[in-house]
C-alpha cells in the first residue's frame, strides 16, 4: 500500500497547479511542455502526469513516483524526463521541489552556448536571487548538457557535475530547456525567474556586442 500522507500529496499538486499557472502565463511552458515536482517525504513526490497542459493542472494531473521513478498507487504515466526530479531528491534532502520550463531565452540560450558548456552569469545583482548568495561578486556556470531522450544518460552527467561540489540550482539542456530546484515551490519559482531574466540579459548584451 502507499505510503505517503494524502493531505501533503493534495498540499503539493494545488502549489505545482498554482506555479504551472504562473509559469504558462509567462509562455514559459509552450505545447504540453515543461513537467514540475515536489517532495513528499524521504521517498516519495508529487510529480506531473506526462503530456498534460502544464498551465492548466488540476489535482489529478499530479500523480505520486518513489525515488527510482516508478509509479505509486497509479497506472496513470509520469513524465517522460521522471527520472530527473527523482535522482536530486534521493542525493539532497533539502531540495523539495524541482520545476522544468521551455521559454525562448532558456532554449536559444541553451543553443548558443551549448558548444561551450556553460553559461557564465557573473558581475549581476540578480545573482543573490539564488538561496544562498549575499553578493554579485560572483560568477555562477550554469552547464548546457547534450539532450537525448535517454533519461539516465543526462542523469549520469547531471551527478558528475553536481559531485564536483560547485554550488547548484539549475541547468541548460541543448535545445530543451531548464531544469531548477530549491527548497521549496517559492523558492524554485524565484531561481527559475531569475535564470530567466540573467539568460536574457546575456542574450541581449551578445546581441549588442555585434
Ligand atoms: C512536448 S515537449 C516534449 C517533452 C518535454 O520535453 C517535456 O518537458 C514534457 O514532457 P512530459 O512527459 O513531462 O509531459
Ligand atoms: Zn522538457
Amino acid at each position: 500500500m502507499p505510503s505517503f500522507d494524502q493531505a501533503a500529496l493534495e498540499a503539493a499538486a494545488d502549489a505545482i497547479a498554482a506555479a504551472g499557472r504562473w509559469l504558462a502565463q509567462r509562455d514559459w511552458t509552450p505545447a504540453t511542455s515543461s513537467n514540475f515536482s515536489a517532495r513528499l517525504d524521504d521517498a516519495h513526490a508529487a510529480i506531473t502526469v506526462s503530456g498534460r497542459d502544464k498551465g492548466a493542472l488540476g489535482r489529478g494531473d499530479i500523480m505520486v513516483v518513489d525515488f527510482d521513478g516508478l509509479a505509486v498507487g497509479t497506472d496513470r504515466k509520469s513524465s517522460a524526463e521522471t527520472l530527473l526530479h527523482t535522482h536530486l531528491y534521493r542525493r539532497d534532502p533539502g531540495i523539495g521541489c524541482v520545476l522544468h520550463t521551455h521559454s525562448r531565452v532558456q532554449t536559444i540560450a541553451s543553443r548558443l552556448y551549448a558548444a561551450d558548456g556553460h553559461v557564465r552569469l557573473e558581475g549581476y545583482e540578480l545573482l543573490k536571487a539564488l538561496a544562498g548568495n549575499a553578493t554579485h561578486e560572483m560568477a555562477v556556470d550554469l552547464p548546457v548538457f547534450p539532450n537525448t531522450q535517454h533519461m539516465p544518460d543526462l542523469v549520469t552527467q547531471v551527478d558528475a557535475w553536481l559531485d564536483t561540489g560547485v554550488p547548484a540550482w539549475g541547468y541548460l539542456i541543448d535545445g530543451h530547456g531548464l531544469y531548477a530546484w530549491g527548497r521549496d515551490v517559492g523558492e524554485t519559482l524565484r531561481h527559475i525567474e531569475a535564470f530567466e531574466f540573467l539568460l536574457d540579459c546575456e542574450l541581449q548584451l551578445r546581441r549588442l556586442r555585434t
